[in-house]
């Protein structure tokens, strides 16, 4: 992938306050409302995989770069350690030696893709950190920490006896900070549906829309394995400090918007795993919108222009979580979930 030489500056942090531009809202409205049957018949949607990239699409996507396989494989490995069970590989055919290509789409300039980049195994291990490492760590907040009591005293972080919401009567409640305004949630409804985003290592402020100062360094330490695992494979493009993990339903969308919070122009990373979802991003004063559908395993990459762009979520496709990953961690519960992680450089 070519080293970022002309990134353009960031925009001022007020702009994160910003209302999307109209082109941008109407496709993401329009694709809001998309059947999924329509959705492989519309060459205007980019997607690596089902019948592959349309003839619209082949002209404007071209591959930039590559990783090389025996690379990635090390970081993988290394990332699954002694995790990795007889389930990881979940029955898939070995992937042929080659190097995995890293394509770039015209629409956005800097916006590339890698599909399928993380294979089965390390989906699952990543998961694995995510959901019953890290989102038992009280640090990492989630977006029920603002107005509930999370139930960590009954879960445990130590390696030998890790315990997560996952493992505890799914009929706890986690009580609300205002008994005027919220109602007990049980953890089977947190889980299922309330639970949108768990921010890891700099904790953002979604209402001052700021990271912790630098100079403060009073920053939650960003999971050591997962920085690893991003710089193993991006390691010119991005020192990881901090992340949303976004967890969606079939329903949830994210809204336009731009990340403008970081004060390094450094690329965003962003992984995604279990149901596919659409993909809306585009340029302030461009009319060429990209929708891109994207699958269990690939990887994004916002860097230069694209770095700054507009983008959002229309749409989680139900039912199209790959079968190998449906009942993680039980009951079909990935069948019901997409779960991405957003990968951020806080400062230079
Ligand atoms: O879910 C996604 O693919 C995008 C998430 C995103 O844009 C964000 O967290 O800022
Ligand atoms: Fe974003």
């Amino acid at each position: 992938m070519p080293k970022s030489n002309s990134v353009p500056p960031p925009p001022p942090v007020s702009h994160a306050h910003r209302a999307p531009p109209v082109h941008i809202r109407e496709v993401h409205k329009k694709y809001q409302k998309a059947s999924i049957a329509s959705l492989p018949r519309d060459e205007f949607l980019l997607d690596f995989g089902g019948n592959g990239v349309s003839e619209y699409h082949k002209t404007r996507v071209r591959d930039v770069g590559r990783i090389v396989r025996a690379r990635a494989e090390n970081v993988f490995r290394d990332f699954e350690g002694g995790q990795k069970t007889q389930e990881g590989a979940g029955g898939e055919e070995e992937s042929p030696l080659d190097d995995i290509l890293i394509y770039e789409h015209s629409s956005v300039p800097g916006f590339c893709v890698i599909p399928s980049l993380l294979p089965p195994s390390t989906q699952k291990s990543l998961l694995h950190r995510l959901l019953f490492r890290d989102l038992s760590n009280p640090q990492h907040k989630t977006n029920l920490n603002l107005h509930y009591n999370l139930p960590y005293s009954l879960l445990s972080t130590s390696p030998e006896t890790l315990s997560s919401f996952f493992d505890i009567p799914q009929t706890t409640f986690l009580e609300p900070l205002d008994p005027e305004c919220h109602k007990p949630l049980s953890v089977e409804r947190m889980l299922e549906k309330k639970l949108r985003w768990m921010t890891l290592g700099g904790q953002y402020d979604w209402t001052r829309k700021e990271y912790p100062e630098k100079e403060k360094g009073e920053e939650v330490v960003f999971p050591q394995d997962v920085a690893r695992l991003i710089m193993g494979l991006f390691s010119n493009k991005i020192i990881p400090q901090a992340a949303i993990s976004n967890l969606y339903s079939p329903g949830d969308t994210l809204s336009p918007h731009r990340d403008v919070s970081e004060s390094s122009a450094a690329a965003l990373v962003s992984l995604s795993i279990g149901c596919d979802a659409l993909f809306v991003i585009g340029l302030d004063d461009s009319s060429e919108v990209l929708v891109m559908r994207i699958r269990s395993g690939d990887a994004v990459i916002m860097d230069r222009e694209s770095r700054w762009a507009w983008h959002s979520v229309p749409k989680i496709l139900a039912e199209t979580c790959p079968g190998w990953l449906a009942d993680w961690p039980a009951d079909g519960w990935m069948g019901r979930k997409r779960v991405n992680l957003n990968v951020r450089q806080m400062w230079d």
